[in-house]
């Protein structure tokens, strides 16, 4: 099938200046590889510091301007390139940005999600009707509409992000870690609410730590590690003791869940051990 998303080679370095003219790169991504397909969650799972949100940011065309970008990224197979991008972002992909400070402090929260609505190109007398329903099937009341992000709890605000992000009924949506901070009865409704995007057709690409609850919707998944990507496996393979794995790394994730009773691996590996298959 062809792909929504594909990132190809892509890497990425931050020029910093250690001087008053001395520069130097610090390389943050480095060969990284994945495709999301449409009907698809594709979850994106490592340790914090990875590179899993620059890769989102390099998407979504958001990175500083410091930000030096090599590799392909194409949606729909076309290149994603900033005029295409910035016809795009919001219309056909969208993001769950993993932080709640991306709300506005000073405008309301039903009024965030109209204007979503309406840079996603739905017509204006119809945002307030979509926002109201966007946010009701996130279980939030009529009143969260009127309220200001800081009266909000984190878990509010994290899903009137989602609704933001959904409002406009992109092709591709980038959930970054969209349930932390949430009880388990509306983490596993927000899953279930991009497992029902993807099985509308959407693509969704679901960044998060939690291996274990990522594998309850999603079909692929790709083991992110020191700004790479080390392998991407159908969710069935994380069965047993991992054996279709095809890296220990990967391996020592499944075997370290609660359910896998806490195998943890004698010792933390080196990157350059993590990288190969022994
Ligand atoms: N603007 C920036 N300039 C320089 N380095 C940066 C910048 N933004 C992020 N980094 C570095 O890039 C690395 C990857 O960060 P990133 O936020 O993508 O990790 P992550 O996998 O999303 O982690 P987490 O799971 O904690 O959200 C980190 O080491 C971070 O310090
Ligand atoms: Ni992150």
């Amino acid at each position: 099938m062809k792909a929504l998303l594909a990132v190809d080679a892509l890497s990425l370095s931050f020029q910093r200046y250690s001087g008053w003219f001395r520069r130097h790169a610090v390389p943050c991504l480095n060969d990284v590889s994945l495709t999301v397909v449409p009907g698809e969650v594709h979850a994106v799972v490592g340790a914090s510091g990875a590179g899993k949100s620059l890769m989102a940011w390099a998407v979504m065309g958001l990175l500083p301007a410091n930000a030096h970008l090599s590799g392909t990224l194409n949606f729909d197979g076309l290149p994603l390139d900033a005029e295409r991008l910035a016809a795009l972002r919001g219309k056909c992909l969208a993001l769950i940005p993993q932080s709640i400070a991306a709300l506005d402090p000073l405008v309301r929260s039903g009024r965030q999600v109209r204007w979503s609505a309406r840079r996603a190109g739905i017509a204006a007398h119809r945002t307030p009707h979509i926002a109201r329903q966007t946010l009701s099937r996130y279980g939030l009341a009529t009143d969260v509409e009127q309220a200001y992000p800081h009266t909000l709890s984190g878990g509010m605000a994290r899903r009137v992000l989602l609704a933001m992000a959904t409002a406009g009924d992109a092709d591709l949506l980038i959930a970054d870690e969209p349930t932390t901070g949430l009880d388990p009865c509306n983490r596993q409704r927000v899953l279930d609410y991009l497992r029902e995007l993807a099985d509308a057709g959407k693509g969704i690409l679901l960044i998060t730590h939690d291996l274990q609850h990522a594998l309850t919707v999603a079909n692929r998944v790709t083991v992110f590690h020191a700004g790479t990507t080390l392998e991407t496996a159908p969710s069935d393979a994380f069965d047993g003791q991992g054996e279709r794995l095809t890296m220990p790394y990967t391996r020592a994730l499944w075997q370290a869940l609660p359910s896998n009773g806490f195998q943890a691996p004698a010792r933390e590996r080196t990157h350059e051990e993590v990288l190969s298959l022994a």
